[in-house]
């Protein structure tokens, strides 16, 4: 499926832009539609397509630059080895979300992740160097209260990539980085109003990662279409 976010407050050109990939991957129920969905319109919608693939089309500032970001959101498939590959040679960035309500999600986003790292360490030192950023995001802490997973045992599945982990609720909005010297307290609070910072941190890493030589192809071939429309602030 592929939605189309289109953004008349900027009143952009689309096709005009450098375009940034993102792929979404995790367990399902995690809140990856809900993360993409409040990324790029800055909304919580309560019930999504279960376990479908999407295709996510819109443009958004990140860090400073307007991009065409086309965000792949993914079903449970998505988790698997070969599904895991491909997203290391196709995307510019990568978010591997679970929830902090449910162990099993982290339990399956270890273990997918585990699966990549595999995958990286069989890869010659030139393909190495183009495997794009990942962020890894523990999702619904607005329920701090039906936490099953620590926040340090999210920042220890970042630490398996080296990468940022986010503690983030797309129901709120809120995205708070964890960093090393805090992944310990449990307490929840939020340092960003919404969930940008975690694409534009992506981003950031990401931005090397975008060149012409990377495969431009539609990531799952040919998918159903649905139009959204969205005001982008
Ligand atoms: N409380 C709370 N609920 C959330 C949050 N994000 C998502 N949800 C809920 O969690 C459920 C699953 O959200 P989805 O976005 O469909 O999750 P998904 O990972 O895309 O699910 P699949 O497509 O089945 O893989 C929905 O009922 C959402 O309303 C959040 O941050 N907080």
């Amino acid at each position: 499926m592929v939605m189309e976010m289109t953004s008349p407050k900027l009143g952009l050109n689309p096709n005009a832009l450098r375009e940034f990939k993102l792929v979404v991957v995790g367990p399902r129920k995690v809140g990856k539609s809900a993360l993409v969905v409040r990324f790029l319109t800055k909304r919580f919608i309560n019930e999504y397509l279960e376990n479908t693939d999407m295709t996510c089309n819109g443009v958004a500032d990140l860090d400073g630059e307007n991009f065409k970001v086309n965000i792949q959101d993914t079903s449970d498939k998505g988790m698997r080895a070969t599904s895991l590959e491909h997203y290391i040679r196709w995307a510019d960035a990568i978010m591997m979300c679970f929830s902090v309500t449910d162990a099993e999600s982290y339990k399956k986003l270890r273990d997918s992740a585990l699966k990549l790292v595999e995958k990286i360490r069989e890869l010659d030192e030139k393909e190495a160097s183009r495997v794009p950023p990942i962020v890894v995001v523990g999702n619904k802490c607005d329920l701090d209260y039906f936490r099953k997973v620590s926040r340090q045992e999210g920042y220890d599945l970042a630490e398996l990539f080296k990468c940022e982990y986010f503690e983030v609720s797309a129901r709120e909005g809120w995205s708070k980085l964890v960093t090393r010297s805090d992944p310990s307290s449990d307490a929840f609070s939020s340092d960003n109003e919404t969930l940008s910072a975690v694409a534009t941190t992506a981003a950031a890493i990401g931005l090397a990662g975008i060149s012409p030589t990377k495969d431009s192809k539609p990531l799952h071939g040919v998918v159903p279409t649905v139009s959204v429309s969205s005001p982008i602030e």
